[in-house]
Order: C-alpha cells, then structure tokens, then sequence
C-alpha cells in the first residue's frame, strides 16, 4: 500500500550532495511501496527549453554547446554517486540519450515534450539506482506509462489502473514527476513546474494518505523569504489560498497541485529537504485554517484582453504554453495575464481573439482575506508612490490584488510592502497565568496596553490560568470584562489539555506569561517551548532551575529563535535586566553589582530604628502585604539569593543557586517549625537584630540586608546576607521598600552607575511584565 507520495523539486535535487540528502530523508520517511517523485535537477528544465529554444532558431553551435552542458552536469551527478556496473549503465545510457538528441536536431525531429522529458528521467533513474546501492530496494518509473490524457484531459479510471499495477509494493517506487503521454503514447508534460501535480495524482491514484512536497524552503510563506528577510512561515494554508497564490505564478506550488485533492482526506504539507526536522506547512481544506496574507511578485507579464473565453479554452492554453494562466474580468472585459515569453503563442491560439492591452509589465499581488483586499491595495499604492513607482494597472480581484508596475520590484520595495502590509497582520496570541496581586493588576493596565499596541500588531488575548482553571477563547478574550467571563466560563483543566490548546492556536506567534509563583508552573516552560511559545516571567523560578534545566531551556528556545524576558522578576519595574544587556552590548564589563533586590527587607530594614520590635515591624509587614504568606520566605534571604543568581546568569556566568553564600536575617534556629511556634519565638528575633544594629551603629553605619557580585582576581564572589553599610552610603538611605542596585563597570568604575526605586508594589511589577511585552512583541514581528 502507498502511504506517502513524497515529491523532490530540482531544488532539493541541485548536487549530489542534495541527492544523497534526499536518500537520506527517504531512508528515514518513507517506507516500502511508497513512492517518490522527482523533478528535473536543479535548473535541468531550464537548459532543456533553451536547447528547445535554439532548436527553433537553428542554431546549431548554441545546440552543441547545451548539448555538452548537460552531458557534463549528468555525468558530474553520476560520478560522484554510482560506482561500479550501475555507474557504467547510467554513462552508457546518457551518451545514447545525448547522441540521439543531437540526431534529431540535425534531422529536424526533435519534439519538444519528448526533450524537456529528460531532466526528470535522468533524476528517477539516478535516484533509483543510487537507493540501490545503499541497498534500498527501489525502482524508477517512467510517468508516461502511468498518466495518459486525451486532448488534454487525463483518463482518470485507466490511469488508476495502470499505477495499481505498477507501483512496487515491496520497493520504493521512484517516479518521474511533470511528464505524461498522449493516447499515442506521445510524451506530453503538465506544464513547468508540474511535478507537485504529478505527486498529487499518484497519490490519488494510489489512494496515499499523505503527499510532502520536499523544497528548498521551510513551507509556504506570506512571500518569497529569499527575497524578504522577514518572511513569515505558515503553519496552515488553505487550499484555496494556496491554488490562488499558484495561479498568480507562485513557484511554491504547481497550479493544478490541489486539484487532485478534492473530496478527500489526503494530507498535503510543504517542507524543507535541506532542513527535514523543521517544522512545516500544511496546505488545509477550506475552513480548517484562517485566511492570510501574501505578497507574490509577478516578473514579465503582459496583459491580453480576450473577446470572448469559452469553457475549458484557458487550461488548454496553457497546456500549450506550459505555464498556469491568470484570467479575471476588469472593467467589463477579460484579461488574461500572460508569461511575455508565452504571448505570442497565446496571441496565435485565440486568432484575432486577444489583443495585447499592456505589454512588459511586473509588479505584485496581494492575496488577502477578502474584506482587507481592498484597503490593503490603497494602502499599497501610496507606500509605491513613497518610492515613486506609478502602478500601470491595478486590478481588485476575489481575494486579491494585483499592482502591475514598469519596474521589476526589488527586495527593498517589497520588504518595505510586506513589512507594513503584511507582518503587520501576524496574530500575537498572549497566554497568561496568574491572576493574584500582580497578575490581576497586569490585567487592569492590558487594555491600554494592547490599544497601544494594535496600531501595529495584532495581539489576542487567548487564554487565562490559574492553578486549577483556566478560561480560554482562540479568537480572543474581551480582555475588559475578564472577570465576568472567568466567574460564569472557566473551567478545571489539566496540563494535557492546556499543552494541545496551545498547540492547536493558529497565531503566528505565542506568547506565555508566567505572573504566578509556582515552581510546578515553571517546570511547563520545556514544553511551551516546544510548542513554539515566548517566555514572559515574573516567576523566578525557573529562572534559578539547575544549571543543566536552564541550558537546556535556552538551547531550545534559541533553537527555535523564541525570546524569553523575565525583567520583573528582579527589582519589579526597575529596568535591571535591560540596563545589564545594554551594558554589555555596549561592550562594557560588569565588574561587581551590590544592592538591596528585596523591597521586604529593604522596608524591614529601613523602618527599623529600634523604637519598635523588629518582629512587630515583621507583623506589620505582613498585614500590609508586603511580605510572602510566610515572612521567614524573605527574612531566609532565599528570594533575594535567587534574583541574584537571575543577575548573574544574566552576565553569562555559569553558577548554582547554592553556590551563592546566604546568611538569613533571623536566627537560623528559627527557620525550622511553624509560624505560630516562630511567633512564640520571637524575642529571640528582636534579640538577634537588636545585636546587630548595636553593632552597625557602633561603627556608624547601617543593618542592611544585601546581595553582592564581584570578580576579585578572576574570582567570583557572590553573596547575600546582612551587611553593616557606612551611613554615607545610597544602600544606607533608602525609603523603605526601595531596591537599589550599585553597579560597577570598566566604564562606571570609581562612580558606579546606581538604578533605585520601588522593588515591590503590584504597580510597577505589573508595568514591568507589559514593559517585558512592549519589548518581545517590537522584536519578534
Ligand atoms: N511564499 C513563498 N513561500 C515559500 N517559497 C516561496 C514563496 N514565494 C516564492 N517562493 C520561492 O519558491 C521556491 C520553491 O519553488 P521551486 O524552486 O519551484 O521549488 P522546487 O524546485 O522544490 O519545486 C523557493 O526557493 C522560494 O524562493
Ligand atoms: N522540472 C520541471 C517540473 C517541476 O515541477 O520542477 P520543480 O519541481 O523543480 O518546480 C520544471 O522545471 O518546470
């Protein structure tokens, strides 16, 4: 049984080197019976119809020298490939093969057809011997012995029959793709390009479940990515997108490709042979994948105005021309957009049918879902006219439009169209979880947030968690009423279910923010990564993970090219994070960084003068919500060891929570036990911070607790615990709740540059995760 037809363009077929690649992609993805179909390599096709070419024009030194470019191209692949007796064989049967074209072309028989033929029968036959000698078993098909049409029309019933029975359960069965033959047995081809309707076919015929048209790109994207940097992949396309984008000459796919395909359930995806663990695109039935937007360029065209089309008329042209064809209606008339190389054999068939309206024309279109179409052509006209380009013809078609200039257009030009028009409309899907202080805060500041976003991006909200629930919409939440929405429609859920809900959002990109301080939530970010999601967090977790989880973490997220901010984690809003990054891409070295990175103990620590209790001021705290449910969470010193084990990997510096030396702020013996037992207690607190600020203040100086980084001779020092700080010093001062971070640099070296401020306050943490949005969402589009 055939259960993947998987077609190998010229692309993938370019060298030996891409031959063996491709046997290495069929050792691995396909099995027995399945087949392979294969196009001309490289630019085969292209050489064949110049030797066609100079053939009309008999030119007999332009014939002799293809000739020997194409026996040198073969005969390269073949060496470098076969060995042995199948090396003989190929070399035998190419002279042959060579010997009898340059016979005909003196003879004036050569046809057409016939030639172009031979770029894919050398790639099967090469393919199938090769496999062979990697002792897969394998042989190559001649496609005219499968597909017959008549007048153009293939004989579907007798065609199916004549795959049944040939296609090799036992083997792989390499196959010819774009020719076929007549009822004459006369070869005939299915037009440039027509190899990926040659795999649609078979796996028709066969009844495959699946069809992988292996390229030279990663799938289909909103344009050529050779030719714009910013290039989006899609996941899914729909078919009737992708057939749009075919007809306008899109090479990615052939036109006729997704004919095949209807009515039934046979998988189409589009993927990279240079690149075969990439994700890929897969071409959907309509509704199953919403529409988007491309950019396609359209290179020397002209446009031919015909009296009347009748049925059928258009596939037969370009049957004849070997091309897709374009028609529309434009202002009461038809137009029929045509290859310029192909115009006169256009103009012969219709016979004072058409005559050319426009001639030497380029440009672009835009496919679009219908509504945009429209605005997106003004707005593509005005930003030509900013680069003085003048469309000579402009037309509004169902779900497109076309912009057809002088000038061909140049990657400047169309980088700047597909990154205003095009990107712009990539969908931003935000994830959040964690709605207590901060999280519900966030929520609060989103709407203004998002509005000042929308004017370039298009960010949904999709989904909102907690520990036990979560509420989701794939078209977006109303991010105003969530809470309404989250008391009458959230619901329990499950990690499972959460993971296969992200996986199955169509938005370009993802984003998870993790406002929630469980550890178990950031055990999950492997895997969001996995499904291709950004990391927003204010969690430090995983942040401060094992050194090995956080490597693998960022090997894998810079794998996929996917961001990961966590700005908030430390210091709240204050712009810590960006100041380190900028530092040193400024190339600057950080040579020590001291401060108070909690707004607990720096609150703790300011208010305490002596005149109160210091565990009354613990208790206050409390109430006030300053502190973790249980202070001894921040009086341990563990929150602050962690935010500045964040610093210094921040730094690049490979280091353990544990190798960072912490002493608490209270007596370790009160660590251990309840919180009720801690209270009971809590003279011997009073008594140990008593001593200490005894002590601080006989050497005039203040009880801080603080984090330090310092290099000393090579040496890494790094700490946190209490410090008796010279009352002149900004630690010393600072308004209670305040962090401050000292730094020293090469460049900041005896006056350091100092970031303080408020460390805490659901405000500003919350201004820091939508600062870390801002940020990712300028970056990633
Ligand atoms: N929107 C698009 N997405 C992907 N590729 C595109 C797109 N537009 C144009 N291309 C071009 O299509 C080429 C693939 O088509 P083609 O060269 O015919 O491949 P093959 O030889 O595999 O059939 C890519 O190399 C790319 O430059
Ligand atoms: N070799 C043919 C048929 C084809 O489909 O080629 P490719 O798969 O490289 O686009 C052509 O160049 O038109």
């Amino acid at each position: 049984m055939v259960n993947q037809v998987h077609k190998f363009g010229g692309s993938s077929l370019s060298s030996a080197d891409r031959f063996k690649s491709v046997a290495n992609i069929i050792l691995t993805h396909a099995q027995a019976g399945d087949c392979v179909v294969v196009s001309a390599a490289g630019k085969t096709t292209d050489t064949l119809v110049k030797l066609w070419q100079s053939y009309q024009q008999q030119d007999t030194q332009a014939i002799a020298d293809i000739v020997l470019l194409l026996s040198n191209h073969q005969i390269a692949l073949i060496e470098q490939l076969l060995i042995a007796n199948a090396k003989h064989h190929a070399l035998d049967l190419l002279e042959t093969e060579l010997s009898i074209i340059t016979k005909q072309a003196k003879q004036g028989t050569l046809a057409e057809a016939a030639l172009l033929a031979h770029g894919e029968l050398w790639s099967a036959r090469l393919l199938s011997a090769y496999l062979e000698q990697l002792n897969v078993s394998a042989c190559a098909h001649d496609a005219r012995q499968l597909f017959t049409l008549d007048a153009g029309q293939l004989q579907h019933a007798n065609n199916q029959q004549q795959c049944l029975k040939a296609i090799e359960t036992s083997k792989i069965n390499v196959v010819t793709g774009f020719i076929a033959a007549d009822l004459h047995g006369e070869t005939v081809t299915l037009g440039r390009n027509g190899s990926d309707y040659s795999a649609t076919l078979l796996a028709r015929y066969c009844n495959a479940k699946k069809v992988s048209i292996w390229t030279d790109t990663q799938g289909v994207f909103s344009t050529d990515p050779r030719k714009v940097a910013n290039a989006v992949k899609y996941a899914r396309v729909c078919r009737d997108q992708a057939n749009l984008l075919a007809r306008l000459g899109n090479p990615v796919l052939h036109a006729k490709t997704l004919s095949p395909l209807k009515d039934t359930d046979i998988e189409l995806v589009v993927r990279s042979s240079y690149d075969p663990q990439g994700s890929h695109t897969e071409i959907v039935k309509l509704g199953m994948s919403k529409q988007k937007r491309f950019l396609t360029t359209v290179n020397n065209v002209d446009l031919l105005i015909v009296d009347d089309l009748s049925e059928g008329e258009v596939a037969h042209v370009s049957q004849l021309i070997q091309h897709s064809l374009h028609h529309f209606e434009h202002e009461g008339e038809i137009y029929l957009l045509v290859p310029a190389s192909a115009t006169h054999q256009v103009a012969n068939y219709f016979a004072g049918r058409a005559n050319i309206s426009e001639s030497n024309l380029n440009g672009v279109a835009i496919i679009a879902p219908d509504q945009e179409v429209a605005p997106l052509g003004k707005q593509s006209e005005a930003l030509l006219q900013t680069q003085s380009i003048q469309p000579r013809f402009t037309h509004y078609g169902e779900g497109y439009t076309l912009l057809l200039t002088d000038q061909v257009l140049e990657s400047d030009v169309l980088s700047l169209l597909h990154d205003k028009l095009i990107n712009k409309a990539q969908e931003i899907a935000l994830i959040i979880a964690g709605l207590g202080n901060v999280g519900a805060e966030f929520m609060r500041q989103l709407p203004a947030q998002l509005a000042r976003l929308s004017t370039d991006f298009n960010v949904k909200l999709v989904a909102l968690l907690r520990s036990e629930q979560m509420l989701v919409n794939a078209n977006g939440l109303d991010c105003e009423s969530w809470q309404l929405q989250w008391e009458n429609h959230a619901s329990s859920y499950k990690q499972a279910d959460l993971l296969s809900y992200i996986d199955t959002l169509e938005y370009e990109h993802k984003i998870v923010i993790d406002i929630t301080a469980s550890e178990h939530f950031s055990q999950l970010y492997s895997k969001l990564v996995e499904l291709n999601c950004h990391l927003i967090s204010a969690n430090k977790y995983a942040g401060t993970a094992s050194l090995s989880w956080y490597q693998t973490l960022r090997e894998s997220l810079a794998q996929r090219g996917l961001h990961w901010r966590y700005n908030a984690s430390v210091g709240a809003g204050l712009p810590i994070n960006f100041a380190l990054a900028d530092l040193q891409n400024s190339g600057d070295k950080i040579t020590r960084i001291e401060g108070v990175f909690s707004g607990t103990l720096s609150w703790l620590c300011s208010m305490y003068d002596g005149s109160k209790a210091f565990s009354d001021l613990v208790l206050e705290a409390q109430a006030l919500g300053f502190t973790e449910p249980d202070p001894r969470e921040d009086l341990s010193g563990r929150d602050m060891q962690r935010k500045l084990l964040i610093l210094v990997r921040e730094l690049g510096i490979e280091l353990e929570l544990d190798d960072i030396s912490l002493s608490a702020l209270m007596p370790d013996e009160l660590s251990a036990g309840s919180w009720n037992n801690f209270i009971d207690n809590k003279a011997r607190l009073d008594a140990f911070i008593e001593q200490h600020a005894q002590a601080a203040q006989q050497q005039n100086a203040a009880l801080c607790y603080t984090g330090l980084l310092e290099f000393e001779n090579n040496t890494l020092n790094a700490k946190v615990g209490i410090t008796y700080v010279p009352k002149s010093e900004a630690v010393a001062n600072l308004t209670p709740g305040d962090n401050i971070f000292v730094i020293n640099t090469q460049w900041y070296n005896q006056n350091a540059l100092v970031i303080q401020g408020p460390g805490a306050g659901k405000e500003v943490t919350a201004a820091g995760v939508h600062s870390d949005l801002y940020w990712l969402v300028q970056n990633i589009s």
